[in-house]
């Protein structure tokens, strides 16, 4: 068959790894790495047979050996292939690109099972990544957005790391209270890693773009406690309180004489709040001085149904439950500014706590806080649509105003499951 030269400029990186066939001792080109040296030039492609590298026969060498003669090569690089006879899927630029969110952290320097470290791509929990081949079924390539770099890495394909995760899953006990938990919420008996999102590592996204005639996107607001989140929720709504409104709360709590029924709460029985917590109702409740007080399902959709923004503060763990096609909520996360800047901004501020009415700050409170807010990032950076720091607090109102603008306006990235009857 018809043997070709394939002369290459000395590159830092060929862009394509290669494969060697342990019957005949062969070695062919495994995959072309999307936008790479090798993809560019058009030269090489998959399933092509190696002969020689700058006059090396290779054939019976084994991969590392053929990686040693690429590196000490200088200037160019002459390759004698001959060419794959069914190219099929060579051409990565006629694929249909699959955008993902990464729902978990990937580093290709920690798994011993990538078959090329160095094109492997590095990716935290929320990134957006573009898939631009899916043909090999365990390894994907994906560039990350934007698009700052134009060359595309290799990611392990969603079955690759469900099975990986499946292995850790039963190794770490501790997963078994995430487990339970949202399980709890969702109300599901029995309790396998296999089952629900928890277990996705990558969720398909689209742009996502509301229609005028459809609801406003649910905005949920979540950060640690006393960074600010219920200060912020407020001054929105007495911003504008004909576009924005946050959910009448549920409580068990005696209705004080002059208070409107249904005004500031739905006052209910204790009974009712059971009966309404038993049947899930309640996106989030707590205790506080002896009376229960819950944001509802229904109070949200209350707001919504008035053409109005509905805007709630949630706690990270249960906004899980609130990603549904029909709330389509815009996350923002609030975090504290910087150690001095914290401290300094905080100076008239008050902390609420249940044992005490309120008081000021203490230096246990910003590192607690502090603390808080890292770890709350670090465990559901993947829900998070955008990230507000709180700094100043007119400003920081200013930029939330702009955000939601843009949640309800703008083009988002939206989970495909979402949209399901929209192209
Ligand atoms: N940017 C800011 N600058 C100065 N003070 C602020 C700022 N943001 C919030 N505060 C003040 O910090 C205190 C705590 O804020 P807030 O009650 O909104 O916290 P939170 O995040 O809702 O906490 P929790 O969930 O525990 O209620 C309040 O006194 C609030 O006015």
């Amino acid at each position: 068959s018809l043997m070709v030269c394939v002369i290459l400029s000395s590159p830092p990186s060929l862009g394509a790894t290669i494969r060697k066939d342990e019957g005949t001792g062969e070695i062919f080109i495994a995959r072309v790495i999307h936008g790479g040296l090798a993809d560019r030039s058009g030269l090489l492609h998959p399933g092509d047979l190696l002969v020689e590298v700058n006059g090396n026969p290779v054939v019976g060498l084994d991969p590392e050996q053929v990686i040693q003669i690429l590196i000490n090569s200088q200037g160019t690089i002459l390759f004698k292939v001959v060419p794959n006879e069914a190219p099929g899927n060579s051409s990565t630029s006629c694929l249909k690109a699959v955008y993902i969110r990464a729902m978990v952290d990937y580093c290709p320097l920690q798994d011993a099972s990538i078959p090329c470290p160095d094109a492997g791509m590095a990716f935290r929990r929320g990134d957006l990544l573009e898939v631009v081949d899916q043909s090999d079924e365990s390894w994907w390539q994906a560039r990350k957005l934007p698009w700052a770099a134009s060359c595309a890495g290799l990611i392990p394909s969603a079955s690759r790391l469900k099975s990986k995760q499946r292995e850790q899953w039963w190794s770490q006990p501790s997963h078994v209270h995430t487990c339970i938990r949202a399980c709890e919420r969702q109300s599901c008996t029995s309790c396998s890693p296999t089952l629900g999102s928890l277990s996705s590592p990558y969720e398909e996204v689209r742009l996502y773009q509301r229609l005028p005639q459809e609801k406003q996107r649910l905005i949920v607001l979540t950060g640690a406690s006393g960074v600010g989140v219920n200060e912020l929720r407020k001054r929105l709504i007495k911003l504008n309180p004909l576009a924005f409104q946050g959910p009448v709360p549920h409580t068990t709590r005696p209705i004080r004489a002059g208070q409107l029924m249904e005004r500031e709460y739905h006052f209910v029985t204790k009974e009712l709040f059971d009966y309404m917590m038993s049947n899930h109702r309640f996106v989030e409740y707590g205790e506080f001085k002896g009376h229960l007080y819950g944001t509802s399902v229904d109070a949200i959709d209350d707001v919504l149904r008035r053409g109005q923004i509905c805007i709630v503060d949630v706690e990270p763990h249960n906004i899980q439950m609130l990603r549904t096609p029909r709330l389509k909520p815009y996350v923002i996360f609030i975090k504290p500014p910087s150690p001095e800047r914290l401290r300094e901004t905080r100076r008239d501020a008050r902390i609420i706590s249940s044992y005490s009415a309120s008081r000021a700050f203490t230096e246990d409170d910003f590192v607690q806080l502090e603390e808080a807010s890292q770890l709350m990032e670090a465990k559901y950076r993947h829900f998070f649509d955008r990230v507000l720091v709180n700094e100043d607090l007119h400003n920081s109102c200013m930029e939330l105003f702009s955000f939601i603008q843009e949640a309800q306006q703008e083009p988002q990235w939206t989970p495909v499951s979402w949209n399901q009857n929209r192209a």
